[in-house]
């Protein structure tokens, strides 16, 4: 068991890692944005959870968990990147 969970863990680094490279992505579309109305995007966000939960069934992953995950993901991202937009703007 605490090789599986050894493994567990070090899997989680790795996904903690890639999620702080797609974070770095909220931060670019934050910069690049040209006012704050744009940030919410629900077509885009539509088209990112169809992309994961086709995903999902090729790699193992639940429909559905991919599904959630992603409804979180992308509503802590636009959070996020409302935020920074609002720093940025305020020249912070
Ligand atoms: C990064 C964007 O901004 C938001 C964040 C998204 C995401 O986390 O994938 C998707 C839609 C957008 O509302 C974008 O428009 O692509």
């Amino acid at each position: 068991m605490a090789e599986v969970r050894a493994g567990v863990d070090a899997l989680d680094r790795e996904l903690l890692a890639l999620l702080g490279r797609r974070m770095r992505f909220m931060d670019a579309a934050a910069r690049i944005m040209d006012d704050l109305g744009q940030v919410r995007d629900e077509a885009r966000k539509a088209e990112v959870i169809a992309n994961v939960v086709a995903s999902a069934a090729i790699n193992g992953v639940p429909p559905n968990l991919a599904r959630d995950l992603y409804e979180t993901l992308v509503e802590a991202s636009i959070a996020y990147e409302l935020r920074q937009f609002t720093t940025l703007a305020r020249g912070q």
